[in-house]
């Protein structure tokens, strides 16, 4: 798969640009600043409605500017399609596939892949759970698209539940009323959660192989990277919905007072954690910087792979990471990355991409992109 074309109005500080693209490596080179990585965000939001860098849409949109276009024709398998993304912050977005509107932005999910490395990646080794369950619910929903809905149900559900147990503790009505609406919100979170929960396992165990090959080809000399996808409750080991369904209501069951008491829900796959270790040690709080880059790399590559065994090759987009690496894991990564249909690189000066990865290049200058011969 590749993107062929990509066109922006007032998206970040582009007014208008037009960006014609080919397959196999193009580097988008400028001094600091000027337009790079706002490039590779358009196409990573149209991959995954969402930004790499911010939260909400609105920084998205050209100051000033009442709403951003972004448009990528996207070829894959010599099919050739035309997605129109309308970020309309404050209302609903828009979405077009071949000029055509589709009922809901969610329903051109899956035409564009991605995936994407950019410096915020260190976060998933030195950060918060929260970073670590992004990656493997981006990851779910890159790889089935149905997976955003499944994913916004338990927010959904998730957010009413808080809410009941919010005013429970407030209200100190802890015992009588709230109860036997709560037990509807707890079968409701269990079957809900049950879905995420069953499909991150799955995924942990696809990803387990591809991160521990990818760590050691980065990083020889390292211990081996290894995970454990840790639960808020106790679970048996299986992925049936059911025997998870009945595993998570059991669990908010047992902390039923403490949640009461607290006026949230504890258990749940939004308070569950993807245990990264090197070696015998946890990864977060030991790892070095470099230890850390390479894991972060390792993660993406295995997403990569993934990916590309489902449904051919994803687009690779690499912002601003060879500037991090040292040469050993730089040449690396342009090893395991090179063979893709498509590669697209931002970099402050030329020599920041490696030679193995010479291709077409763009200059960018104050949010104008020049074809360099
Ligand atoms: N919504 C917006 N409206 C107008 N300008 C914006 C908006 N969002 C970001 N910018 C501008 O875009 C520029 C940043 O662009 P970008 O992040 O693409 O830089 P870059 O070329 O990748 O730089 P670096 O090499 O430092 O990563 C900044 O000057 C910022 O002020």
């Amino acid at each position: 798969m590749h993107v062929a074309h990509l066109s922006l109005t007032d998206f970040r500080s582009y007014a208008e640009v037009e960006l014609p693209l080919e397959p196999g490596v193009t580097a988008l080179v400028g001094p600091n600043g000027h337009g790079k990585t706002n490039l590779i965000e358009a196409i990573g939001y149209v991959a995954t409605h969402g930004s790499h860098r911010v939260a909400s849409d609105a920084p998205l949109v050209r100051h000033g500017a009442a709403r951003a276009i972004v448009r990528a024709a996207i070829v894959h398998e010599d099919r050739r399609a035309l997605v129109e993304l309308e970020i309309n912050p404050g209302r609903a977005n828009r979405a077009r596939l071949n000029r055509s509107p589709v009922p809901r932005p969610r329903d051109v999910l899956g035409m564009l892949r991605t995936v994407l490395f950019a410096p915020e990646d260190l976060a998933m080794v030195k950060g918060d759970p929260a970073e670590r369950r992004r990656f493997l619910d981006d990851l779910l929903v890159a790889r089935a698209p149905r997976f955003a809905g499944v994913r916004a149900d338990y927010e959904r559900v998730l957010k009413q539940r808080n809410a009941l147990l919010r005013s429970a503790a407030k209200s100190g009505r802890t015992r009588a009323g709230a109860l036997p609406t709560l037990d509807v919100w707890d079968s409701h979170l269990s079957r809900a959660g049950a879905e995420l929960l069953g499909a991150r396992l799955e995924l942990v165990a696809a990803l387990r192989p591809l991160v521990a090959t990818a760590y050691s080809a980065l990083a020889p000399s390292s211990g081996a990277a290894e995970f454990d996808y840790k639960c808020s409750t106790e679970l048996p080991d299986t992925t049936d919905r059911e025997v998870l369904a009945a595993a998570l209501q059991a669990g908010l069951a047992a902390v039923r007072s403490n949640e009461l008491e607290r006026g949230i829900t504890l258990v749940g796959p939004h308070r569950d954690e993807l245990a990264l270790r090197l070696g015998p040690l946890p990864a977060r709080g030991y790892a070095s910087h470099g230890e850390s880059w390479s894991y972060a790399l390792a993660l993406r590559l295995a997403a990569y792979e993934l990916l590309r065994a489902d449904a051919g090759d994803p687009v690779l987009i690499l912002d601003d990471v060879f500037a991090e690496l040292d040469t050993q894991r730089r040449a690396r990564l342009a090893d395991f990355v090179a063979p893709a249909e498509q590669v697209l690189i931002t970099a402050a000066v030329p020599e920041d991409v490696p030679p193995r990865l010479a291709g077409a290049r763009y200059d960018i200058t104050e949010a104008t992109a020049t074809r360099t011969p």
